[in-house]
């Protein structure tokens, strides 16, 4: 029993070998030759033997059983010949390569049981692929939702203030682990490789999620996706700010295969304040359809604050950044996370090129208190039947925000990452007062752009 397993070990560790040199043919005598032919076949690999010069070989194999072997059913002698045989034999025959595949038929029982073995990780990898867990190997995109510094990096085509820049490993390969890590740590099931994903193709987005950051558009998503009839990209492409250069069809790679009747997404919240966004997603269809996620902009721009906070904790106050002047008390409206509440400003942009019938706005209070409310106006939106409803949702005491009871890919609840829903720090009640003062006006013209009151004053 030892001596056949180590036999077999041979074997395998042969067949992993790089290939070898011939043996020198006249090492072998005919009776020699014969009596390996005639071993069991149990032991019996199939062989592909890839002749350096196969004419040579057989013109110099001049024994009848190898010329037998060697010779195909057509009389004539290929470079790559398929035999049954053992290694040894192999050598005699001057093979200067082969490769070998394992013959079934002839294995035994210690080999049944590795085929066995191979069969159930087989089994247990593609139960797992269909469960949609194995979608998430590294792909060209990226996702931002914890990536902080780089957000204020990007997220509005600014620069970061120096503080924030310092915190920031700029280089294209620290943002691309920062990127992985975040979805791996938000378990953001993503879409793009997998077995049950091989149908269908890949086409454009008709809605995206443009925005707003901090507004709850991983929720959105996240929610969108139990949906059967919505494919959405996991992380965030950045197409139409970051990587516009890249092309059309980059993007619509990274997009996962749909059937007839579902709906392709993707969210980048830096879309919505990307000057050059509108024009880039009209020219990709004028037909897209635009979701936007607000939320009381002075709670976002605490939220944003938040999060840069979290990656850099020598960050200064929140209004040494909101102020010009403490005492004058003028706002900063260059600091990014001012400037992305002053949402009528950003619309303006996008109405020069598609009409208010192509918005869904979203309030991402609502999104919170009445998360199946929120989300069959979604729906209706996107035209889909009404499937996610509050039976997907309940409320997590402890994270303090819905959770879904089966997210896509899972038979398990499951809420939101850890960079979701973080505590926010205390600012001073004057301060919050006059953001809010300096929001108002921004606010009410939204809210008439949009013939929509979210109730922020
Ligand atoms: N269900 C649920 N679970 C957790 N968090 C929720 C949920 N719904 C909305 N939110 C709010 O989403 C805020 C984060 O917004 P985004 O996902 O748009 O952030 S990001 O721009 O992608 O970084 C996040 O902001 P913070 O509370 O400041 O962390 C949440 O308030």
């Amino acid at each position: 029993m030892a001596k056949k397993l180590l036999t077999r070990i041979q074997l395998m560790a042969m067949l992993l070998r790089a290939p070898e040199k011939s043996s020198r043919r006249d090492t072998f005598h005919p009776d020699e030759l014969t009596h390996h032919l005639k071993s069991s076949p149990s032991e019996a690999t199939r062989m592909y033997c890839i002749f350096s010069d196969p004419v040579q070989h057989w013109d110099n194999a001049p024994y009848s059983p190898v010329r037998q072997l060697l010779q195909r059913p057509s009389g004539q002698l290929e470079k790559s010949g398929v035999f049954t045989l053992t290694r040894h034999r192999l050598r005699l025959m001057g093979c200067s390569k082969w490769r070998a595949a394992f013959n079934f038929g002839h294995l035994r029982v210690q080999s049944k049981l590795s085929v066995f073995f191979t069969m159930i990780i087989l089994f247990s990898y593609l139960f797992y692929c269909l469960n949609g867990y194995c979608d998430s190997l590294p792909r060209p995109v990226f996702d931002q939702q914890t990536n902080v510094q780089h957000k204020i990096y990007f997220h509005d085509g600014q620069e970061a203030s120096p503080e924030q820049r310092g915190a920031h490993s700029a280089s294209p390969a620290s943002f691309v682990r920062e990127q992985l890590l975040d979805l791996s740590n938000s378990k953001v099931p993503s879409n793009n490789i997998s077995i049950a994903n091989n149908f269908g193709s890949k086409k454009f987005p008709q809605a995206i999620i443009i925005g707003v950051k901090k507004g709850g558009t991983r929720a959105l998503l996240e929610f969108l996706r139990i949906h059967p009839e919505v494919r959405a990209v996991g992380a965030e492409p950045h197409f139409f700010d970051r990587f516009y250069d890249k092309g059309l069809e980059w993007y619509r790679n990274l997009m996962p295969r749909t059937l007839e009747g579902q709906i392709t997404m993707e969210k980048t919240p830096s879309y919505f304040i990307t000057k050059e966004a509108p024009r880039r997603v009209f020219s990709m269809s004028s037909h897209t359809k635009l979701i936007v996620v607000v939320r009381d902009p002075v709670t976002r721009a605490v939220s944003d604050y938040t999060q840069t906070l979290s990656k850099s904790p020598g960050l200064p106050s929140f209004q040494n950044l909101a102020f010009h002047n403490s005492t004058t008390g003028l706002i900063d409206t260059s600091w990014s996370a001012v400037r992305i509440g002053i949402y009528s400003k950003h619309l303006e942009n996008w109405l020069r090129f598609f009409p208010l019938s192509r918005f869904l706005f979203v309030s991402g209070e609502r999104l919170v208190t009445d998360p199946a409310g929120e989300m069959g106006r979604v729906q209706d939106f996107l035209g889909l039947k009404r499937v996610v409803t509050d039976k997907h949702f309940y409320f997590n005491q402890t994270k303090g925000f819905p959770c879904l009871k089966k997210p896509e890919g899972s038979s398990r609840p499951r809420c939101l990452g850890k960079s979701k829903g973080r505590p926010h720090p205390q600012i001073p009640f004057e301060v919050l007062l006059r953001l809010r003062d300096f929001y108002r006006p921004f606010n009410l013209k939204f809210y008439q752009m949009t013939g929509h009151n979210f109730g922020w004053d």
